[in-house]
């Protein structure tokens, strides 16, 4: 007799028949992975029955270009509203199924808690994600995706200009020219040719700026604790230390995320080791650098000149000592705007959105794992048992709230290193935590939430003889500790054990407890680090 497994309601009906043949899906049809982002169990239902329909709602809260909206359009409803202020931001949230923002829109844990659950996907469109509240999108199984390389290019001319206009003056010339003035004298400038530049972070951005760089006839070193030494030499730059770095710099510029590590970065201290008259970039973010400390640094001729185009605060204070200084170049926020680059940050995060809307694994994914697609198109049907396998064990467990220590065993023909789990170990850990809670688990949330509930989920495989073509052989949820409502279910030391396989594309229960022994037998293992006592 099939069982459903779906509703944390559901019969399961344990007999020994049932346990050893049981087919897992309730339906023909698999599920898309729109599951493993879905964070409510009744979207989930409306995503698993292949669309019933309804169109999600993609609210876009900052101008995106046109065919962005286009792409976003095709799938979705959506809804431009820009300028929302906080408040009207919650309120709207609860109506969206995904949110896209640039970085004037903070996306904060208020918004993720209004959301209702509904909110599937935010959407960054552009690099940072330090305005995204991350830790609060993981804990509500929110998505968020960035858009990360098309406005490189544009972010690094932007600095590139920066730099170049603050060495001749250009912006304070333009301004006196303008009132009137001719002072050909006031803004002689200094040469870049032969100074030192210090790029701070050889990501992206910063290694682009440093290309262009030496193309202006500048010797490029480069301070990135994670940049490989070999991609700095490609580009003719050598990595040194923060000190070394801004202790030999005419010109530094800042090309690092904002993070809790890289705040304030430059700051009285620092400022204090450079060399006097050195001259800064920043179009990165504003809050690396403490600003009171580069307006004391300026005063105090440490720093000869800045150019800035991000701030701690944006837009910064009318009365801001550091934008009306009279050696600081300043511009709005405007390294990611070209036409250019708004056009392809457009059309990467809408693909990305819609991508993660129909259930698609992200390559932009900020707080998922990284899971080729081609390995989850293989993981499809296991993704479907995992979860029901967990599911199945946890409602065997008598009020599984006892459920704490949880072994999954993965019999496979391939080596571990060809054999990804994430996607399993998340969708099981979906299983055990559904039917006994309100959470609503998936692939971002999923080690969130059994952290929290203090589930320790331990993961062992077994490495089979034969073919390595087909990823799994079986997979096996063990909860250990516990007391079951079903006597046949535990074994004498405590453990529910439930084993299931995919055949034929559809996931079955193969074994429950009485049957996995004989089964263990039979098995060719080469490895086999398993607890053989039961
Ligand atoms: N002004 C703009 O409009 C604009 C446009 C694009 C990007 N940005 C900003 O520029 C920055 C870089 O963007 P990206 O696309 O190059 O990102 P990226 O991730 O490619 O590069 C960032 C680099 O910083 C490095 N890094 C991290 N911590 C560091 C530290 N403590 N010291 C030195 N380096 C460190 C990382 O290893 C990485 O290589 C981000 O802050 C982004 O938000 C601004
Ligand atoms: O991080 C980024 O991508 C840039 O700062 C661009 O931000 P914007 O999308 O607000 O222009």
């Amino acid at each position: 007799m099939a069982a459903t497994t779906s509703t944390a309601s559901s019969n399961i009906l344990t007999t020994k028949k049932n346990l050893s043949s049981l087919s897992l899906t309730s339906t023909n049809k698999l599920p898309t992975f729109s599951s493993l982002y879905s964070s409510s169990r009744r979207q989930r239902f409306i995503v698993l029955s292949a669309s019933l329909n309804s169109k999600p709602t993609v609210l876009v809260a900052e101008k995106l270009g046109e065919a962005g909206i286009n792409l976003l359009k095709d799938f979705a409803n959506v809804d431009c509203s820009y300028n929302l202020s906080p408040d009207e931001l919650c309120t709207k949230i609860s109506l969206c199924d995904a949110l896209i923002v640039r970085s004037g829109t903070k996306v904060s844990r208020e918004v993720f808690e209004s959301s209702g659950g509904r909110l599937k996907v935010v959407g960054r469109a552009g690099v940072g994600i330090d305005n995204v509240d991350l830790a609060a999108a993981t804990e509500h199984g929110c998505l968020v995706v960035n858009a990360p390389t098309a406005n490189t290019i544009a972010a690094a001319e932007h600095g590139i200009a920066l730099l170049a206009a603050m060495a001749r003056n250009v912006a304070q010339a333009d301004a006196s020219l303008k009132a009137g003035k001719w002072q050909r004298n006031k803004y002689v400038g200094v040469s870049l040719v032969g100074k030192t530049l210090a790029v701070m972070g050889f990501g992206k951005v910063g290694s682009e700026v440093a290309r262009r760089a030496k193309g202006l006839g500048m010797h490029v070193i480069a301070h990135d604790p994670y940049a490989p030494a070999d991609r700095a030499r490609a580009v003719g730059v050598e990595l040194v230390s923060f000190d070394e770095a801004i202790a030999t710099a005419d010109f530094i510029s800042l090309h690092m995320p904002l993070t809790p590590a890289t705040a304030k970065i430059l700051n009285d201290e620092t400022f204090a080791k450079m060399k006097k008259g050195v001259r800064i970039v920043n179009v990165a973010r504003g809050g690396v650098i403490d600003e009171d400390a580069l307006v004391r640094a300026l005063d105090a001729g440490i720093v000869a000149q800045a150019a800035l185009d991000v701030f701690t605060v944006e837009p910064p204070p009318q009365d801001s000592k550091l934008v009306q200084h009279e050696r600081v170049t300043v511009t709005p926020h405007l390294g990611a705007s070209t036409i250019e680059a708004q056009e392809g940050v457009a059309i990467e995060i809408a693909e990305a959105v819609v991508g993660a809307l129909k259930g698609e694994l992200a390559s932009t994914a900020v707080n998922a794992p990284m899971v080729p697609a081609e390995v989850l198109t293989e993981l499809k049907p296991y993704v479907v048992l995992a979860e029901k396998l967990g599911r199945l064990a946890v409602q065997l467990v008598s009020g599984g709230s006892g459920v704490k220590d949880v072994k999954v065993t993965y019999a496979s023909s391939r080596a571990p290193d060809d054999l990804d789990t994430r996607v399993l170990r998340a969708m099981i850990t979906k299983g055990l935590i559904e039917p006994i809670s309100s959470v609503f688990v998936n692939l971002v949330n999923a080690d969130f939430s059994a952290k929290q509930r203090g589930l320790r989920l331990s993961e062992e495989r077994i490495h089979l003889d034969g073919s390595p073509e087909s990823p799994l052989d079986s997979i096996q949820v063990q909860i250990a500790n516990v007391e079951s409502k079903f006597a046949s279910a535990i074994s004498e030391t405590g453990e529910i054990k439930v084993e299931g396989r995919v055949k034929d594309g559809i996931p079955h229960l193969t074994k429950g407890r009485k049957r996995i022994r004989r089964a263990e037998c039979q098995c060719q293992l080469h490895e086999c680090r398993k607890d053989r006592s039961t």
